[in-house]
């Protein structure tokens, strides 16, 4: 039975537990909403409890001996079947996500896709190297690490990102010998349901990946606490994230946290300011500002301040706000009323600490566009380092403009925040790109790339309050979802 009809009408998605589509015991549902229709429902996702979390452990757990004596070539040819289907579904994948969380039609295929890369790159970890030979000390030794799986894994994901985040949390889960219990964000429950499917269809044994849909402080929470789960990753805000990693902390289950952003990009005299200004608008406003990886302070240095803050202006003011699934669309809506609530209650306090709004951060004129959570994108002058807009994660299309003096003074306050994930420079001059490389306090640094858009082969976590500090994808998945074992064999 698939969990979603791909119709116009709300659909009905289920839990899937143990390799079935199940309702929840108690029969309660809560709706995925479309953003751009206010009203509109997408789906009837259920809202479990603790009842339904505890069958999916349980599922969990059955399977994972099996499952870890596969050979990493079997594991990987299910995640290569996953893959290809996901690839093969993108349009359906697509649209599902533009309706449940706005970003565009374009950008929503583009995850899609990404969600297939990211299972076939883990598809072929299950053929490489997992541990080293050590030399001992005893001559008769042979002494090497190895890696065994943790058990079963929490998956706790957010809306922004509901099929790419997931996937780069459950692939490597999967390939390195663990089961998975994973609780989707409830805004995009149909999509996540749609890559329950691929797995489904792609025929892993019953019980190996499990997904439980319902209220963030029930099933999250409930992950976090389970004394069945024996890891938990987490990607949302970070008061949830200190929640969840107390609870795991305090039962000493493994966890991995990544959070928010108030990511920096700073524009020196010498840049190329056409580049600069596509940087800025894309890795600020693309998918809404809901990246948190998204660029959110503006460092401009004072010789070319006016120049591009200008051409920056002319570019976001030419931006096409709309429905996702409209192709003229630039930048859909925020993805639900408590991120739009939250976006324009930003705003508000931008202008009351007296920065000076240029342009946007309103509801568009369009009357087509008045049934959705459209924001015209926002961009602040004048803002000081201590304005709220600048120091706390706004998570929508708002860009704050601050002027530095001199490259040193950038990187000071490029650092000057308790965030530490994604950093850019625009320069050409090699010098003031190796100091910002060194000096700067984030886990992406970038130099004339824009802050936004991971590469799913490389390390990606955060310094400071952006993550536990810990890495996710590439080969540093392995860190988190395994643990070493140090073999010491004498005959
Ligand atoms: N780092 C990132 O990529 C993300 C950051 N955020 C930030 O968080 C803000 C709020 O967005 P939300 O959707 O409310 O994020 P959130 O942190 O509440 O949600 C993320 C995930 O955690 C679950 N969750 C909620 N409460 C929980 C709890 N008590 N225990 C365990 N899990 C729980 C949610 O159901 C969802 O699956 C955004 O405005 C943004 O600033 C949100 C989503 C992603
Ligand atoms: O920039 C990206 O591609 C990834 C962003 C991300 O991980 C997030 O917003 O949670």
């Amino acid at each position: 039975m698939t969990a979603v009809q791909e119709n116009q009408d709300a659909v009905t998605i289920d839990n899937y537990i143990s390799g079935d589509w199940r309702a929840p015991s108690a029969g309660e549902r809560m709706p995925s909403l479309n953003p751009a229709k206010r009203g509109e429902i997408v789906g009837m996702a259920a809202a479990s409890d603790l009842t339904d979390l505890d069958e999916a452990v349980k599922a969990a757990e059955s399977a994972r001996g099996a499952w870890r004596k596969l050979t990493g070539a079997q594991r990987g040819a299910l995640l290569f079947k996953a893959a290809d289907l996901l690839e093969s579904r993108m349009e359906t994948v697509g649209r599902a996500m533009t309706r449940e969380m706005g970003k565009t039609l374009g950008e929503a295929k583009g995850e899609t896709a990404r969600g297939a890369a990211i299972l076939r790159y883990y598809a072929g970890e299950g053929m490489r190297p997992i541990g080293d030979v050590i030399p001992s000390t005893d001559a008769e030794a042979l002494m090497f690490t190895t890696r065994a799986p943790l058990g079963v894994v929490g998956v706790v994901s957010p809306w922004n990102f509901p099929v790419a985040i997931p996937v780069w949390k459950m692939a490597p889960a999967l390939i390195y010998g663990n089961t998975v219990v994973w609780k989707p964000a409830v805004e995009t429950a149909a999509t996540a349901a749609l890559v329950m499917q691929c797995f489904h269809d792609a025929g892993f044994p019953a019980g190996v990946v499990n997904m439980v849909l319902g209220d963030g402080a029930v099933i999250g929470q409930g992950i976090a606490a389970h004394p069945g789960i024996h890891a938990i990753t987490f990607t949302g805000s970070n008061r949830v994230g200190k929640q969840v990693g107390q609870a795991a902390l305090a039962r000493g289950a493994k966890y991995q946290l990544e959070m928010g952003g108030k990511n920096p990009i700073i524009v020196a005299a010498d840049a190329d300011l056409d580049l600069a200004v596509d940087a800025t608008i894309s890795g600020g406003l693309r998918s809404t500002g809901q990246k948190c990886t998204a660029t959110s302070r503006v460092i401009v240095l004072s010789g070319v301040y006016e120049t591009f803050r200008e051409k920056l202006l002319a570019k976001v003011r030419a931006l096409r706000v709309g429905d996702g699934l409209d192709a003229e669309t630039w930048l859909g809506p925020c993805a639900s009323a408590k991120q739009y609530e939250t976006v324009m209650r930003y705003i508000n306090k931008g202008i009351e600490e007296g920065a000076e709004l240029l342009t946007g951060g309103k509801q568009p004129d369009d009357p087509a566009l008045s049934e959705g959570y459209f924001v015209t994108p926002a961009v602040f002058d004048k803002v000081t380092p201590s304005m709220t807009i600048a120091r706390e994660e706004i998570f929508g299309p708002v860009l704050a403009l601050i002027e530095a003096r001199d490259m040193a003074e950038a990187i000071a306050l490029a650092n000057d925040t308790e965030y530490g994930l994604s950093a850019s420079l625009y320069t050409r001059d090699l010098g003031s790109a190796l100091s910002f490389i060194q000096e700067t306090d984030a886990g992406l640094v970038r130099v004339n790339a824009e802050t936004a858009g991971v590469e799913l082969q490389a390390p990606f976590g955060g310094m400071k309050g952006s993550s536990s500090h810990s890495r996710e994808q590439g080969q540093a998945a392995i860190e988190f979802y395994t643990s070493v074992k140090t073999v010491f064999m004498k005959p």
